[in-house]
C-alpha cells in the first residue's frame, strides 16, 4: 500500500486523548490517519517572531509522523486571516457582504501555497498518495505539478461550494478553479456542492462534466465526487456511554436538576447562526409558557479566528444577546441560557450531548457539521434526544430521515421545532434516532476515508 501524505492548514499538535483542537477537520482526520498511518503536514499554528519560518519540525506519534511548519506573521495575516478567512470562507458560505478583497492578501495566499509545496517536496516519495485538505490550500497541487511531481493528488473541501453567481464575485475565481483542476480527484461534502462546482465550470465555458464523475477544465481531465465526512460513530457512542461518570458531567447533571437540556456546540462563527438560534430559543419560551423554568439552553462556543474583525465583533454581540435573553426571561431561580465562551474537551462534550433532550444545530450554512453527528451517536438508545438541524448544513443531506429539519432564518419555525422536539413521544424519538444511527454506523469516518482514497487510487 502506498504511503499516505495528508496536508492541511490545521493540524492538531500531538496531544493527549480528548484534548484535540476544536474544529471538525482536525478531529476527523486524526481519526482517519490513526488507523492507516502516514505523514501529516501543516501549519504549527505559530508565527515566527523573526519573519523566518524556521525548520520543519518532525514528531512521531503512533503511526503518524507530524511535519509542522511555522509561518511568518505576515504569512498568517495575509494567507490565513486575510484571503482564506476574509475572502474564501465568506464567499463559500454565501456571505458576499463580508468578503474583503485585497491584492496583498491574495498574493500572500498564493505565496504561502508555494511555500507549503517547497516544504513538502523533500518528504515525498514517487508512489506517495497526497491528500490535500480545505480552502486554505487549493493551489497546492498546481505548485507541486510545476515542480515536476507526478504523484496521485486528491483534494477534499470541508466547506460548502457556492453557485457560479456567488463564486464569480471573487476576482481570482478562475485561478481558484484552475487550481482545483490540477488535482486527480476533487471531493466535496454533498451532491449540492458538486452540482454547484459543475455549474461554476460551465458558466463561462471554463470546463464541463463529461460523465462518470469526470470533469474537464484548463486542458485537464480530473474526477469529482461527494463524500460526506463523518465521525468514529461506534467509538463515540461508547465514549458517551462512559462519559456519565466524568465529574464535570455529573456536576452538570446535578445543576440542571429535572429541567430539559437543549445543547448547542459551535465555534464562534457567523456561519453557525448562533444569534438566530438565541432568538428562536427566546421565541420558544415566550410562545410556550408551560416550558418556562423547565428548560435550560446550554451554548458552548469556543472563540475562533478572533483576529478577523467580524469574529471579534461577534464575541460581543453573542455575549450581549445571551445576557439580554436571560435578563428578559430569567427569574430568581432560573437562568434560561448558559453561555460558555471556551472550548470543552470531547469526553465532557460527549456526556453533555447524552444529557441533552435536544441537539440544536442551526447553521446558516455549513460544509457538514460534525456536532450534529456526534449528538446522534452520543444518545441513549432507550431514551434518545431529538436533533433539530438546519437544512443548510451538509449533515442534513444525510440525516433528514430522523432529524427535525428547520430553516434557521425562520425564527418562528425553529421555535416551533423546539416545542415539537421537547414534546415528542418516546416511540417517535426512538424511530427517528435509530434511522440516523443506522446510517452513521455504516457511514463513519473510516468509510469516508476509504471511499475517497479508493476513488483516488482507481
Ligand atoms: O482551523 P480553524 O480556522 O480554527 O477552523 C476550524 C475548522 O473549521 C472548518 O471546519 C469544516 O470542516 C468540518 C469537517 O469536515 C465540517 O464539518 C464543517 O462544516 C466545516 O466548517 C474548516 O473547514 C476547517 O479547515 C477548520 O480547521
Ligand atoms: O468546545 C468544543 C467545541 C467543539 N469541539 C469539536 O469541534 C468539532 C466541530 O466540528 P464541526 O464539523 O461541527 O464544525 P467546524 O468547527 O469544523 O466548522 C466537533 O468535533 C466538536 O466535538 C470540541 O472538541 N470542543
Amino acid at each position: 500500500m502506498s504511503r499516505l501524505v495528508i496536508v492541511s492548514n490545521r493540524v492538531p499538535a500531538p496531544v493527549k486523548e480528548g484534548a484535540a483542537s476544536a474544529g471538525g477537520l482536525a478531529v476527523a482526520l486524526k481519526a482517519a490517519l490513526e488507523e492507516r498511518g502516514g505523514i501529516w503536514m501543516g501549519w504549527s499554528g505559530k508565527s515566527s517572531e523573526n519573519n523566518e519560518p524556521g525548520p520543519l519540525s518532525l514528531t512521531g506519534e503512533g503511526k503518524i509522523t507530524y511535519a509542522l511548519t511555522d509561518l511568518t506573521g505576515k504569512d498568517v495575516e495575509e494567507y490565513y486571516f486575510g484571503f482564506a478567512n476574509r475572502v474564501l470562507w465568506p464567499i463559500c458560505h454565501y456571505r458576499l457582504d463580508l468578503a474583503e478583497y485585497g491584492r496583498k492578501e491574495m498574493a500572500g495566499y498564493f505565496r504561502v501555497n508555494r511555500f507549503f509545496a517547497h516544504r513538502l517536496a523533500p518528504l515525498l516519495k514517487p508512489d506517495d498518495i497526497i491528500w490535500v485538505h480545505d480552502y486554505h490550500l487549493i493551489p497546492l497541487a498546481a505548485e507541486l505539478r510545476q515542480m515536476g511531481f507526478k504523484n496521485r493528488i486528491g483534494f477534499f473541501l470541508h466547506i460548502p461550494w457556492p453557485p457560479a453567481d456567488v463564486l464569480y464575485t471573487m476576482p481570482v475565481h478562475e485561478e481558484i478553479m484552475h487550481g482545483l483542476a490540477a488535482y486527480d480527484l476533487v471531493g466535496f461534502q454533498t451532491d449540492h456542492d458538486l452540482e454547484n462546482f459543475a455549474g461554476c465550470l460551465r458558466r463561462e465555458d471554463m470546463g464541463d462534466a463529461i460523465g462518470d464523475g469526470r470533469f474537464t477544465a484548463n486542458g485537464k481531465v480530473f474526477k469529482g465526487g461527494a463524500y460526506g465526512i463523518s465521525i468514529e460513530t461506534a467509538a463515540f457512542a461508547e465514549f458517551a456511554k462512559k462519559a456519565g461518570s466524568h465529574h464535570m458531567v455529573q456536576r452538570a447533571r446535578q445543576s440542571i436538576k429535572d429541567r430539559d437540556l437543549i445543547i448547542g456546540v459551535d465555534r464562534l462563527d457567523y456561519s453557525k447562526g448562533i444569534t438566530q438560534r438565541l432568538d428562536a430559543f427566546e421565541r420558544f419560551v415566550v410562545n410556550n409558557p408551560a416550558h418556562q423554568r423547565k428548560v435550560t439552553y446550554l451554548q458552548i462556543t469556543p472563540k475562533s479566528r478572533s483576529e478577523v474583525p467580524e469574529y471579534e465583533q461577534m464575541q460581543r454581540t453573542v455575549a450581549e444577546q445571551a445576557g439580554r435573553v436571560n435578563g428578559a426571561l430569567g427569574t430568581v431561580d432560573w437562568v434560561p441560557v448558559r453561555y460558555i465562551n471556551r472550548s470543552v474537551s470531547r469526553p465532557i462534550l460527549a456526556g453533555l450531548y447524552r444529557l441533552a433532550k435536544v441537539g440544536l444545530v442551526t447553521p446558516l450554512r455549513d460544509g457538514m457539521n460534525l456536532v450534529a453527528k456526534e449528538y446522534v451517536a452520543a444518545q441513549d438508545p432507550e431514551d434518545p434526544g431529538v436533533l433539530v438541524l438546519s437544512r443548510f448544513a451538509g449533515a442534513a443531506r444525510e440525516l433528514k430521515s430522523g432529524a427535525l429539519l428547520v430553516n434557521p432564518y425562520d425564527i418562528e419555525g425553529t421555535a416551533n421545532a423546539l416545542a415539537r422536539a421537547l414534546n415528542m413521544p418516546m416511540e417517535e424519538r426512538r424511530e427517528r434516532w435509530q434511522r440516523m444511527m443506522d446510517y452513521l454506523l455504516e457511514h463513519d469516518v473510516t468509510r469516508w476515508c476509504d471511499d475517497f482514497l479508493n476513488d483516488l487510487a482507481a
